[in-house]
């Protein structure tokens, strides 16, 4: 368990003329899950690393405890480091691969053999302990490497994604034994990925970054609810939301040569931001577009050829157009085939609303007040 914060940390490369970070910004509070996601490039290794110690922080400052930590060695930092590629040693078996890192301590025997086996037992690695790592799945490897980190009681967890290896089926199953395992051991963990699934469903906040800056702070609720740009909005969920240019007047919203009624909250919502009659994006999630709604509202349904179905099983998605662009709806229905023309609906509550230019969201004072920005 532990507390960190970092204040405008910055990581500028000796080779490189641009801040990899830029002016990063985090409290974590103890027991916290927080999920750095982002494309490839971002910063998010990097920013893992500087607190890990295996990069020097370029500015600002990382407190760890309250205690300033830039210059501490990574060994001193109580910190253990889980990564994708497991770097298991081949020739020792899971037992000793697990107790190295206390070996190296010199922590007595007992000592070690119990933290081993203790962390076996939650892992469920008891049965493999004299099994060297080849003779090991994948899943059961990244349970070893996660033991490995366990057994030395760390205040901190940093994974670098550390599920990347295995496959989805593996990936889905080993997101709940670590979501799991940070329930029970309660320890700060600050974990990398590229995959918003992962963030959704393991963060108790996720910070989403883009060319090195924190773009929005939140819980996998909030950045999902209320995105505040386009990137956001775009990065999370899946599939990602429709965007869709649109103006609307102070009675109807116009798509192409469409006219939708929308709720006169949101049309509230551009009046007193000065957005009405102006060109703006509009924000669809695939799941906010119904087939066969249970209440058909004229004012909020569109007629449109479907030109590709795609079964997922128990739902659909549907590739079609709307205005001029192309629009993905995940629908209940599973029995709608490729050309078939058919009746969509949208649900304009939940449309979002983002600046044409800029890419930020509009919204009302209430709604920003929900919303914490970098
Ligand atoms: N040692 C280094 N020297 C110079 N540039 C580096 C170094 N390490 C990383 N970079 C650059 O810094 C940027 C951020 O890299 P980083 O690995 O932090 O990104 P990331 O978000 O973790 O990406 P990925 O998901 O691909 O791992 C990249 O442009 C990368 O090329």
């Amino acid at each position: 368990m532990a507390k960190i914060v970092m204040k405008n940390i910055k990581k500028r490369y000796k080779n490189s003329e641009s801040l990899t970070v830029k002016d990063f910004n985090l409290s974590i509070d103890h027991k916290e899950f927080i999920v750095l996601v982002g494309p490839s490039g971002c910063g998010k290794s990097t920013t893992l690393r500087m607190i890990a110690g295996l990069e020097d922080i370029s500015e600002g400052d990382l407190l760890i405890e309250e205690k300033r930590m830039n210059d501490v060695a990574p060994k001193n930092r109580d910190i253990a480091m889980v990564f994708q590629n497991y770097a298991l040693y081949p020739h020792m078996t899971v037992y000793d691969n697990m107790a190295f890192a206390l070996k190296i301590k010199k922590i007595n025997k007992s000592e070690i053999d119990l933290r081993v086996k203790e962390a076996a037992k939650i892992l469920g690695l008891e049965e493999y302990l004299k099994r060297k790592p080849k003779a090991l799945s994948g899943g059961q490897r990244q349970r070893v490497a996660l033991g490995r980190a366990m057994v030395r009681n760390p205040k901190v967890f940093l994974m670098d994604e550390p599920l990347s290896n295995l496959d989805a089926k593996l990936r889905s199953q080993m997101r709940a034994e670590i979501s799991k395992l940070h329930r029970k051991l309660g320890a700060t963990t600050i974990y990398v990925t590229h995959d918003q699934t992962e963030a959704m469903t393991m963060a108790s906040r996720i910070v989403i970054m883009k060319d090195g800056k924190i773009q929005q702070i939140g819980t996998p609720k909030e950045v999902y609810d209320h995105p505040v740009n386009r990137f956001v909005a775009g990065f999370i969920g899946s599939p990602s939301m429709n965007f869709i240019s649109a103006t609307c007047s102070d009675t109807a919203l116009k798509i192409g040569d469409l006219t939708f009624t929308i709720p006169k909250e949101k049309i509230e919502i551009l009046k007193t931001t000065g957005y009405l009659n102006k060109k703006i994006t509009l924000g669809i999630r695939p799941e906010d577009i119904h087939h066969e709604p249970k209440e058909v509202n004229d004012s909020n349904t569109f007629e449109t050829t479907i030109d590709v179905s795609e079964l997922m099983g128990s739902e659909s998605l549907l590739y079609t157009s709307l205005g001029d662009s192309t629009l993905i709806a995940k629908v209940n229905s599973t029995n709608i085939a490729n050309g078939e023309k058919i009746t969509l609906s949208i649900d304009f509550n939940k449309i979002h609303f983002f600046d044409k230019d800029t890419e930020e969201v509009i919204q009302s004072t209430n709604q920003s007040k929900l919303i914490s920005i970098s």
